[in-house]
This record gives structure tokens, sequence and C-alpha cells, in this order.
């Protein structure tokens, strides 16, 4: 089945829902002999509920999930077991602290006004076309790097973001090679896997900056704040009582914070690129939101605009930033559906695919309809998370889920207030085969002033 999907590489992932449709949302993958390329793939709800919650422990990321992800070391993205459930608890105390929600606030409040707005005006002054992908991307990578390192990237780290993209996509095309073959191609650097070596290079130069800083400001401070961004927070982890926290290693304070950069900045702004696509065709959506916006907005509480969050959450069904997950048993099992998993084998659950299925989402599966989050009583519809993944389910789902709602309709109201924007004509709209769901060569507009 290998040369099927490689043919299907450049529309990948429309090809897998279609396979996925065919196959009454499972399907086992076949790759050659001895290639360690057979998967399941499964976007069974019963089968999503079964490995990601009610057997959540039988369901490791696994040994191969770690290899395929080796840049990110020891962060949690890659992480199981104990080290996992450490990275998870110390996480959650992190995420759920006031000063860190509060930096959240602060610095989107104070990067929309004095660098976003302004660029959109002169882009809008000057007539230029921009790549909103991009501006995103940069936007993101901005707020994130405040919150996780406690210093602002200023927007002009176009390292960082090429380290990111070429990690997303090799790590994509690993999934698809003999790990024989692509640990060679790393080892003579070849290909994509040159690059993946680059940019660990980049990611390892950034972050000795940033720590060595870090640790020399702790040492003259003397005494303890309250931790506001990951690196000081980590730096200062209780081993007490999360024992596999390493707060004295380097390395390990790389790994941790570098996951949690690349999970904020990446998703938010594929989530927000392809909203303001799906926008930019439909214009009623747009009115309805300018409307809500008008009549319902308050600063101090964005769960107001039902109207926004059913339009985001609709945008992250048809195009979830992260489009797919990979599972490996520990022990053999039987799953819902009654096909069989050997302990080891990988499993693979597409949410591109889930959010398209008709068998789950309807005959408009494919359509583009806010509406259908809105409850008669004009309330917000929630969805079981084994039916809508977007944010995963179970104990691994999301732990910025919040910070990137929030987030996301902060921007969302401030452009959609001020602006319009037309997409330029004749570009082509695919999605990057990578791990993360970006637009393959961005979203070319130009900006307009709403009046
Ligand atoms: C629209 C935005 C976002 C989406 C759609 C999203 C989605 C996801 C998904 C699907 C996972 C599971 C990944 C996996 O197990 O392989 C995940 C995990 C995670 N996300 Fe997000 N995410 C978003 C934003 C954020 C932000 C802004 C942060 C941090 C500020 C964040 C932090 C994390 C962390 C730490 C995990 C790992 C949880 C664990 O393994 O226990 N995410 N996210």
């Amino acid at each position: 089945m290998l040369p099927g999907m490689l043919f299907n590489i450049p529309r990948f992932f429309d090809w897998i829902s279609e396979v996925h449709e065919a196959n009454d949302l499972t399907f086992a993958f076949k790759g050659p002999w001895f290639s360690g390329t057979d998967m399941l793939f499964t976007v069974d709800p019963r089968n999503i509920n079964h490995m990601l919650s009610s057997n959540f422990s039988n369901y490791p990321k696994g040994p191969e999930f770690k290899k395929i992800f080796d840049i990110l070391g020891d962060g949690i993205v890659a992480a199981d077991m104990e080290l996992w459930e450490d990275l998870r608890k110390s996480g959650h105390a992190l995420f759920h602290h006031q000063n860190f929600l509060k930096l959240l606030v602060s610095s989107t409040t104070s990067k929309l006004n004095d660098d976003l707005v302004p660029f959109l005006e002169k882009a809008s002054v000057e007539n230029i076309v921009i790549d909103l992908q991009d501006v995103f991307q940069r936007f993101m990578f901005d707020t994130a790097s405040i919150l996780m390192t406690g210093y602002d990237q200023m927007s002009l780290s176009t390292e960082f973001g090429e380290a990111a993209e070429f990690t997303e996509e090799a790590i994509f095309y690993r999934h698809l090679k003999p790990v024989i073959l692509w640990r060679f191609q790393n080892f003579i650097g070849v290909g994509i896997e040159r690059k993946i070596r680059t940019a660990s290079e980049v990611f390892n130069r950034m972050f000795a900056k940033i720590i060595s800083s870090r640790r020399k400001e702790e040492m003259s401070s003397g005494k303890k704040e309250p931790a506001i961004n990951a690196v000081t927070y980590y730096l200062n982890a209780d081993t007490a009582k999360y024992k596999l926290l390493k707060p004295s290693n380097d390395e390990f304070i790389r790994d941790v914070v570098l996951s949690l950069l690349l999970a904020g900045r990446d998703t938010s702004s594929s989530a927000l690129t392809w909203f303001f696509w799906l926008l930019s065709n439909h214009p009623k959506v747009m009115s309805k939101i300018r409307q809500e916006i008008k009549t319902n907005f308050d600063p101090t509480d964005l769960e107001k605009l039902v109207y926004l969050h059913a339009a985001l959450s609709e945008s992250m069904r048809l195009y979830p930033p992260v489009p797919f997950n990979h599972k490996s048993p520990a022990k053999s099992d039987v799953l819902p559906s009654g096909h069989k998993v050997e302990a080891d084998s990988k499993i693979v659950i597409c949410m591109y695919a889930l959010g398209r299925m008709r068998s789950v989402w309807g005959e408009d599966a494919l359509d583009f309809k806010p509406e259908r989050w809105i409850l008669e009583n004009g309330g917000l519809k929630r969805e079981p998370s084994s039916k809508y993944l977007v944010f995963n389910a179970g104990p691994r789902t999301c732990m910025g889920k919040h910070l990137a709602l929030l987030q996301m309709k902060m921007v969302a109201v401030e452009i959609i207030q001020n602006y319009d924007f037309k997409v330029v004509e004749g570009q082509k709209i695919d999605p990057v085969p990578s791990v993360i769901l970006r637009i393959k060569h961005g979203l070319k507009v130009t900006v307009s002033k709403n009046i």
C-alpha cells in the first residue's frame, strides 16, 4: 500500500479521509515486508474513547514515537509514563497560575496594540499584499516566547520559524519511512533529515542563551518570585514533588520549554489562518460575527461571543491544527470496532479525517456551518471529545486549550472589528503534509479598513 500512499502525498489529508470513509472508519495499512510501516488507521469514536480515555494506560505513544520526535527530547509532547505524569502535573500547576494567565493577556494585548494593528494599518494604507499565515506565526511565536521564556523575540526570529517548519515536516515523513532509513539519512545528513539537524542546532543555540541568562537572573535575585514564564518555573521546579524533573540540567529545560513553545506557536497560528480563509469564503458568517461583536462584546468576558466560538470550533473541525495523533498499545488488545491490535504496533488517529466523516457529522460534514454548534436556546452545543478531537481527549487533553481559545478570540475580535481581508486570487490553498496543518504557500491577502 506504500506506493499508493506516496502517490497521494500531495493531497495526503483528503486522500486519507476518503480511505477512512470507504472503510467504515478503520483500516489496516500494510507497508512493505519488514519495513515497520504497518499501521492501523482509525477515526471510529468508540475506538478513540477506548484508547484515549477508558483504557488510557494501555495506549502510550510508544518507543517509536519517541524516536520519531527525538528533536523534542524529554519534552511533554513525546514523553510517556512517569516522566509524562510529572510533566503533566507540574505543567498543570503552571498553566493554572494566575500570573501565567495574566502574562498571556498582557502580552497578547500589547502585541496587538504595538505590533499587529500598526502593521495591518500600514498594509491597508499602502495596499500591499501580506501573507496572513506568516503574520500569525510571528505573532504567536512572540507571545508564546514571552509566556515560555520571558523574552519577546520581536518577530525577528525567522530562523526559529523555519526550523520549526522543517521539524514538523520531517516528523511527518518519518511516520511513513522505515526507522532504519530515516536514521541513516539523518546520519549522513541528506534531504529533509539534514534540515532537522540544522533545526536542532538553531533550537540549541537559542535555548542556551535564554537558559543561561535566566539562571544568572535567578542567582542574582536570590529570592524566589512567583513564577510567570515556563523557563523560570522549571528552573525552580520542586523535585521533592516532581521526582523526574531536572531543574539543574540545561538540556532538560530546553526539551521541556521547546515542546511548550512549539505547542503554543504553531497550533494557534494554524487555527487563525484557516479561520480567516474560511471567513473570506463565507461573508455571511463574517457579518454574523461582526454583528455579535457590535451587540455582545465585553472585553472582560469573551465567552459571551457564542457565535464567534461556534465559528472557531467549526473551522478547527474542518482544519484541525494538529491533524493526527499516534498511539502504540503496551499489551495486545481488541478495539471496540473488533480490530485486534498487537503490542507495540502503530495506531494513527487522523483528526482531519474524523472532522469530515459523514457517518460522524452527517451528510453536510464537509460544509462550514457554525450553526451546528448552536443550540435552539442560543447556547453552545458541546460534542464529546471522542468525536471532536481537535484538543485531544482523556488525560492527555491539550493543556493550553483555554489559553489558546482566549488568545484566538482576542486576535479575531480586534481584526474583525477593524479590518477586511481580500484573498489574492489564483492561490492554491492546500495543506502541507506535516504534523501541523499549515497552508503550503501561505495565505496572501490585501487589507482594508472596515469603516
Ligand atoms: C488551537 C490551538 C491548539 C490546538 C488545536 C491544540 C491541540 C492539541 C492536541 C491535539 C494535543 C495532543 C497532542 C498529542 O498528544 O500528540 C495537544 C497537547 C498539548 N497542548 Fe495543545 N493545542 C493548541 C494550543 C496550545 C497552546 C497555546 C498551548 C500552550 C500554551 C498548548 C499546550 C499543549 C500541551 C502542553 C500539550 C501536551 C499535553 C500532554 O501530552 O499531556 N496547546 N494540544
